[in-house]
């Protein structure tokens, strides 16, 4: 180790300098060889491929001897093994091109208890060794390379797989490296030093999120390497980086778990496509695959292709009544979930619902032939495999039903007028021959029979005499005798009024939220699907706009797997209020040593203006600390009418123009951001409209209703006619989210008078606007 006080800190520098040039020629030379590697990869695959054509040609008509069938077997396996190793040395390519620009971000300097030298690490994006595997870059997810995150210099403590390790730590230090140039570098005495931060939080928001692996905070590092807990429930302010947190978590899990996980195991529910587009880069960008990403809803609704499901904007926009809302409750709650599954249970005697199996338009086995079959199974059958001895059954009474079938009138009138073609096309060879003619006639008859019955059979075994609507349309109409209604404020009268809602858009081909769930739990239960047992680890994000229903649902469709769960309290825009116990109904469904319960509450997206200004929307929020980053006040601007507010619109458009900052203007409701749309366009500004979760995020200033701007950021937030009762009391939250969504400006318009909700700010927090 080099003796620090004797060199001056520019010496210090070129040393780095050096040292880095000489591990970036290492790659360089690495990469010569994989690139070496590949060539010969590709050579072999086109010799394989070759001699592929050779057998072929070999090969006489249809027919193959054991010789080529065992040489084909041989070169498929050569070439699968050739194409592996050409696709695994392209990836690696793919992370040495990286790791050649920035090969590391951060250097430790320490000694292992027990051991007898000191050792320096660095630390990059992923490891790289020499060719005596001597370790020049360690990942950042290696087990030492959790210090760098954790802890203070002198006696720290990392994990690894074989147990706690004491070290003492002399130096930390992180290097702001730029196209193989050490830029600046700091010494660290704390965690991660703000410096760093400041300088990575300053840069501009753009239309896809980036990694933090520079900068993972303390208690970030927390959630990213914890594998013990089946649930890790995380609460962070707007801007915590629970998301960045969560990305980083699934890289890590993937390295620590190389070999046994794949990417196609873990799932990530986020609120909306449009957010899915916006992280989708970052794994990536860590030399990972992306795991399976999709919303709650889309989970479901793939299911019931025939039905349309209440979009995010119904869902948002509906209004809800007194009398619903308290079903509302009901319908989202675990007990429902219990009541559910309590009822299925009774199915097993009675009251399950079929619908004909019909053929050519005519009953073919009734439903109440199916019935008795169906509870002819004695008590030892469970839901599931009663349904399965049904199928059985059905395609055994199938099978019969081809013998009386073939002898009917329409078989007999269809072989008459077959063409000559068509008899062909039935016979199994060209010159198949017949005894007489009875047998030729069988012969036709079973065949015809039989591809006519196909769609049958495929029915029978796709389960399609289950009258799955009937069902939950029994069950929501069993509620009532089941549990007592008036505990949840709901008179038999609401109940019937909700039941005949759910017939009415049932009918129109299409199904409310509150019911989704349900309808395909009952579904589940009734046909004994068990859950996606090979999913291994279970992402959600957003948290506070699920229904305890909903985690219970989850839980019962993946049900070995381990949950992250993250959420803000403060930002439940669906929910709203309900979503405060949301964290006792996820406990409720583990075990409470599983489950570890994470906080954070430094904000980090927002300049210390920005959080100061939206914390005080909140009159009863959870905690949040604004990270020391400073910028302007935000603006608030009321105007006496729509043109002086879009007037104002535009001069602020223009500031944020000057500044370079990308600007979102955020409307409460579509209706309303397809308006100001209009209206700016009319007033000549170019913005663009995104107006459903299926867009992406454009360039340049967009307008966009609150419902979509769920987890996203931008440079500069305009939060569009926050006037006087334009929002609820109950719809704090929904402030807050638009609010926080900004990093570097916010500003808030009116017309007329300001809304209640900001009202309460103190106003050394903004700055009034003339
Ligand atoms: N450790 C970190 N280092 C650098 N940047 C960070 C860090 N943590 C968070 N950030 C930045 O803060 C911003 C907010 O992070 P993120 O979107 O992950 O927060 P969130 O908690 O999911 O927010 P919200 O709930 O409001 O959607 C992002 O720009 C992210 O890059």
């Amino acid at each position: 180790m080099t003796d620090k006080s004797m060199i001056n800190e520019l010496d210090e520098k070129k040393l780095e300098q050096a040292h880095l040039e000489d591990v970036v020629e290492k790659i360089k030379k690495s990469e010569g060889q994989l690139r070496e590697h590949m060539e010969v990869a590709e050579e072999d695959l086109k010799v394989i491929n070759n001699a592929f054509d050779d057998i072929h040609l070999g090969m006489d008509g249809d027919s193959i001897s054991m010789d080529a069938a065992l040489s084909i077997h041989q070169q498929q396996q050569m070439l699968d093994e050739r194409n592996n190793s050409w696709q695994q040395s392209k990836q690696r390519l793919g992370i040495l091109k990286k790791l050649e620009k920035n090969p590391f971000f951060a250097r430790l300097d320490f000694q292992e208890k027990g051991e007898p030298k000191k050792e320096t690490v660095y630390i990059g994006l992923s490891s790289f060794t020499d060719k005596n595997d001597h370790f020049l870059v360690y990942d950042w997810r290696a087990p030492i390379s959790s210090i760098y995150y954790d802890g203070k210099l002198g006696q720290v403590t990392y994990m690894t797989p074989d147990g706690e390790q004491e070290v003492d730590l002399f130096l930390k230090r992180q290097f702001l490296v730029e196209n193989g140039k050490i830029r600046a570098y700091f010494d660290t005495q704390e965690t991660i030093g703000d410096q760093m931060l400041l300088e990575v939080l300053d840069g501009k928001s753009s239309t896809h999120m980036k990694g933090i692996v520079k900068t993972i905070q303390k208690e970030q590092n927390k959630i990213i390497r914890d594998t013990k807990s089946k649930l890790l429930f995380v609460q962070g302010a707007a801007g915590s980086g629970k998301t960045s947190a969560i990305l980083q978590r699934i890289a890590f899990l993937l390295y620590r778990y190389r070999g046994t996980l794949t990417s196609s195991q873990v799932v990530m529910f986020s609120p909306n496509s449009l957010f899915n587009d916006y992280i989708k880069d970052v794994l990536p960008e860590m030399g990972e695959q992306n795991m399976v990403q999709m919303t709650y809803k889309q989970f479901l609704a793939r299911r019931l292709p025939n039905l349309t499901v209440e979009s995010l904007a119904q869902q948002f926009e509906t209004v809800v009544d007194a009398d619903n809302k308290n079903i509302g409750k009901f319908v989202s709650d675990v007990e429902f979930f219990n009541i559910m599954t309590n009822y299925s249970k009774l199915l097993d005697q009675s009251g399950m619902a079929f619908k004909d199996i019909k053929f050519q338009g005519k009953v073919f086995i009734s439903k109440e032939k199916i019935q008795e079959i169906y509870y002819s199974y004695g008590p030892q059958y469970n839901l599931g495999n009663r349904l399965d001895a049904t199928v059985d059954r059905l395609i055994k009474l199938l099978h019969r039903k081809i013998g009386a079938e073939m002898r009917s009138k329409w078989v007999a009138e269809r072989i008459e007028n077959l063409s000559k073609e068509q008899l062909q096309a039935l016979y199994s060879t060209a010159d198949q021959e017949f005894k007489n003619g009875d047998e030729e006639n069988r012969f036709l008859a079973r065949k015809i029979v039989t591809a006519m019955l196909q769609g049958v059979y495929k029915n029978i075994k796709r389960l399609r005499f289950l009258n799955v609507a009937a069902n939950y349309l029994n069950f929501l109409k069993a509620v009532p005798q089941i549990t007592d209604l008036s505990k949840w404020g709901i008179t038999e009268e609401q109940w019937k009024n909700y039941v005949d809602n759910f017939v009415k858009s049932f009918t129109d081909k299409q199904i409310s939220m509150n019911n989704l769930s349900p309808y395909l739990y009952l579904y589940d239960l009734v046909t004994g699907r068990h859950g996606e047992l090979e999913m291994k680890f279970v992402f959600m994000d957003e948290i506070q706009d699920y229904t305890p229903f909903q985690l219970a649902y989850m839980k019962f469709k993946f049900p070995r797997a381990r949950y992250t769960m993250l959420g803000d309290l403060n930002q439940s825009i669906f929910t709203k209020k309900n979503s405060q116990t949301l964290l006792s109904e996820a406990q409720k469904l583990f075990d409470a040593d599983e489950t570890r319960v994470v906080q954070l509450v430094h904000s980090y997206r927002s300049t210390k203006q920005i959080t100061d200004f939206t914390k005080a929307i909140l009159t009863n929020g959870q905690k949040i600390e604004p990270f020391n980053r400073d910028g302007d006040l935000p603006n608030m601007y009321c105007a006496k009418d729509e043109q002086e507010s879009l007037q104002q619109v535009k001069t602020q458009l223009a500031e944020n123009d000057e500044h370079n900052f990308t600007t979102a203007i955020i409307a409460k409701t579509l209706e309303d951001a397809e308006h100001l749309h209009d209206q700016l366009k009319e007033n000549g500004v170019k913005s663009t409209l995104i107006r459903s979760e299926n867009q992406r995020l454009a360039a340049g200033t967009i307008v966009l209703p609150s419902f979509l701007a769920k987890g996203l950021e931008f440079d500069a937030v305009i939060m569009w006619d926050a006037s006087k009762d334009k929002f609820s009391e109950d719809e704090q939250q929904l402030v807050y989210t638009i609010a926080s969504r900004a990093m570097h400006k916010l500003t808030i318009t009116s017309i007329g008078e300001f809304s209640q909700l900001l009202q309460r700010v103190p106003e050394e927090y903004y700055q009034l606007m003339k």
